[in-house]
């Protein structure tokens, strides 16, 4: 029996009544089409049918080791199925990845993720056709197992900082690696602890004498039989972590490590069997494997923050607490004003960054497949793109995932509730793949440059020339977009007079920018809200979309944009041109009045946005977010499973307790 065919809240039930919409189209829409809902679904049904796929105990009350073993049992079986998938294994192999169908079963972190997010990757950008024959079936049929250690103890953000060194020894047409300090220990990669046999290294090349920088290499780890790790490898497993626990991030060092020439992946640069250097077009281009998981990053965090404003949307509208009117029944929470304003925003930030985010997926393609035939030219845009996409979905994901916690009240606390994993995995990504600070300044970069130089992207052409559109603002959508395109400009500027300000009082470029600093931040941060609310107005335009999904959406959209606008209100301040013309007082009034309106028309349709996401119960993981809404009989379900509760005393009451309370008597 379907879980649609069993017990449904009866607030639930009445939240589904006459939606105004056709939810499957909302679905088709995110799944991007029909048929790829209808593979979806048989997907889900071949993977989530499976007994053995199954938890037999929640994982929190597993050892660290244990929870290791029972991932890693379930990836091997995962793979296992592939062979026999209904939706073959590419499509496979992404959807078991990330937040989406891998999650409810992998719920700990794949501890195979970076054999197919990274290491896979890496060997088809950075390697040549024959060292792709020579490794890439391997590793597509698990001969092989990979990862990507580039992070070291001492150095993760600045990678010409790293200290592992590859040194080329003509007479035996060898690198020799080389970990020459405890920090330069590799610390962090994933699947490098226990589950890799493989890795792409990077490490600070040396030929005829002279460091050429850092280069991707291919190294051996373990025996391929027995596992053990080779002689001159050290490696180990660096310990739990705030999230994704099973993902067994580890460390590893060398000792005169040797591997043959041909294992430097030489497709953009070369080492020459007599030792000479061949350089690459651009020396960013063995940075490629990290735009490709920015990219999928701005995915997944969206996936992730679907499943936490489902969990939080539904629970809220079971919810009954308080007084809203006196003496009448407690209301849902989700009646409240205030649970609207938490939780309606970052229901319609999912629909603005997935289509940033296809948008920035679009690019990606584009600009790779210009790469593979030697056209550079969209690589600065990509570059910058990908680390402002990368660094706003999972920084405001990251908040937006702590607001939809806390709209659970306590039993969003609860590790049951699924929230601690889902912000273990999007803090994560404020981390992994480029600290954000770190990809604000890259970003930053690109926009004073392009404005000085008046030369850029198609993501950037608004900072190329005058300005253009009205001078003053008007209340529709386009006036809105408008206004955060004059704060990105303006705030451009303003960092732009700070650099140059530090410049007349003799600091050098490299100070000047650390002092602007701040300034430099908000106005990649404006840049980037910029693209996010024009991508979803431009998406509104096109797209054949029926009028009352149009309707929603539109709702959803405007939503958005007012609610950013009025979060940032203070950026505002740093425009001086718009203080001087007092837009921004008159302009918030309206727009507050008009927030507040928006939150009423949404507010009936919230379950049913939710329900659109298509997010089966074992996704959400939650007992919180059920379809049925069976909230507090799961919650004691959930209760049940606890160790603590399979005996009525514990033994550690007589071991303990007992002694303390009779020597108190
Ligand atoms: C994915 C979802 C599914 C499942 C998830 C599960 C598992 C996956 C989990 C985790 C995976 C995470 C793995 C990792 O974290 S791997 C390690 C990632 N590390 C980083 O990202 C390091 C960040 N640091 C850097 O990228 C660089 O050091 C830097 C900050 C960019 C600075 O580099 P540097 O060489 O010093 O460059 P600059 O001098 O600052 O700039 C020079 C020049 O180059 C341009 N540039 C820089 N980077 C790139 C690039 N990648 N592509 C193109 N161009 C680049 C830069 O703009 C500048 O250009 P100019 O024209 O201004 O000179
Ligand atoms: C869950 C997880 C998985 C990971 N997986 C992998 C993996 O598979 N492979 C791998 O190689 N690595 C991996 N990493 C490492 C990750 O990529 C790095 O931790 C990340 O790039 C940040 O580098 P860092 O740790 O050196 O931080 P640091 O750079 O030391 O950051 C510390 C602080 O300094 C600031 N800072 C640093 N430089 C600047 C600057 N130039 N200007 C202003 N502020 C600055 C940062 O903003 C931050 O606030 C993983 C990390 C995590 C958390």
């Amino acid at each position: 029996m379907s879980q649609k065919e069993t017990y449904e809240n009866p607030d639930l039930k009445k939240e589904r009544q006459n939606c105004p919409f056709n939810k499957e189209e909302i679905t088709n829409l995110l799944d991007g089409g029909k048929e790829k809902t209808a593979e979806r679904k048989q997907l889900e049904n071949y993977i989530l049918s499976d007994e053995q796929l199954k938890d037999a105990v929640p994982m929190e009350y597993l050892s660290h080791a244990d929870k290791y073993a029972e991932e890693l049992r379930k990836a091997c079986l995962l793979m296992h199925k592939l062979e026999n998938s209904p939706a073959g294994q590419v499509p496979t192999l992404r959807a078991l990845m990330g937040a989406g169908l891998g999650s409810a079963v992998l719920k700990e972190g794949n501890p195979l993720a970076l054999h197919y997010v990274m290491f896979i990757p890496a060997l088809m950008g950075q390697g040549t056709i024959d060292q792709q024959a020579k490794w890439l079936a391997k590793a597509y049929n698990l001969n092989i197992i990979g990862t990507y250690a580039q992070t070291e103890l001492g150095h993760g953000t600045f990678l010409r900082g790293l200290e592992t060194t590859a040194t080329y020894d003509p007479n035996t047409q060898e690198f020799v690696l080389e970990s020459p300090s405890l920090t330069a220990y590799k610390w962090w990669p994933g699947s490098l602890g226990k589950t890799a046999n493989y890795a792409v290294v990077m490490a600070q090349l040396y030929t005829k004498g002279k460091c050429e920088g850092t280069h991707p290499f291919m190294v051996q780890l373990r025996d391929e039989e027995t596992h053990e790790p080779l002689p001159g490898i050290v490696i180990g497993e660096i310990g739990p972590k705030l999230g994704m626990n099973t993902n067994d991030n580890g460390y590893l060092g060398f000792e005169k490590f040797r591997i043959p020439r041909d294992q430097l992946l030489m497709k953009h640069s070369q080492v020459l069997e007599d030792g000479t250097y061949v350089k690459p077009t651009n020396s960013k281009l063995s940075y490629a494997t990290m735009v490709f998981v920015r990219v999928v990053v701005c995915q997944d965090v969206t996936t992730n923050l679907r499943k936490a404003v489902t969990i939080a949307t539904r629970y809220s509208c079971v919810r009954r607490q308080s007084e809203l009117k006196p003496g009448d029944r407690e209301p849902q929470v989700m009646d409240y004003q205030a649970q609207q304003n938490k939780l309606l925003p970052p229901l319609a930030a999912t629909f603005a960054f997935q289509l940033a985010s296809d948008h920035l997926w679009n690019l990606y393609n584009t600009a790779n497949n210009n790469i593979e035939q030697g056209d550079l030219e969209l690589l600065p845009d990509l570059h910058g793109l990908s680390c402002a996409l990368k660094a706003l979905c999972s920084s405001e994901g990251a908040n937006f995932v702590e607001v939809c916690r806390q709209s659970c009240g306590g039993h969003g606390y609860m590790a049951c509730s699924n929230f601690p994993r889902i912000y273990g995995q999007v803090t994560a990504a404020e981390t992994y793949e480029g600290e954000n600070t770190v990809l604000w300044l890259q970003v930053a970069r690109y926009l004073v440059k392009t404005r000085k130089e008046q030369t850029g992207g198609l993501s950037v052409k608004y900072l190329i020339g005058e300005e253009k559109g009205p001078k003053t603002v008007d209340t529709t959508l386009e006036g809105i977009v408008h206004l955060y395109r004059r704060t990105a400009v303006g705030l451009v500027d303003v960092a732009i007079a700070e650099l140059e300000k530090s410049g007349r009082k003799g600091e050098a470029p490299h100070d000047a920018w650390n002092h602007a600093a701040v300034y430099l931040i908000k106005a990649a941060q404006a840049h980037a809200r910029l693209f996010v609310v024009e991508s979803f107005v431009n998406s509104l335009k096109v797209g054949n979309l029926s009028a009352p999904v149009r309707t929603v959406l539109s709702q959803l959209c405007e939503l958005f944009i007012i609610y950013w606008l009025l979060e940032r209100s203070g950026e505002l301040f740093f425009v001086r041109q718009f203080i001087k013309k007092r837009l921004v007082t008159v302009e918030f009034q309206v727009r507050t009045l008009l927030y507040v309106k928006l939150l009423a028309a949404i507010r009936p349709q919230a379950v049913n946005l939710v329900d659109s996401f298509d997010l089966r119960d074992e996704i959400l993981a939650s007992p919180l977010g059920c379809w049925d809404g069976n909230v507090y009989q799961r919650l004691f379900d959930e209760a049940a499973k606890s160790p603590l509760n399979q005996s009525s005393v514990h033994e550690s009451f007589h071991k303990y307790l007992k002694p303390l309370l009779k020597s108190n008597l």
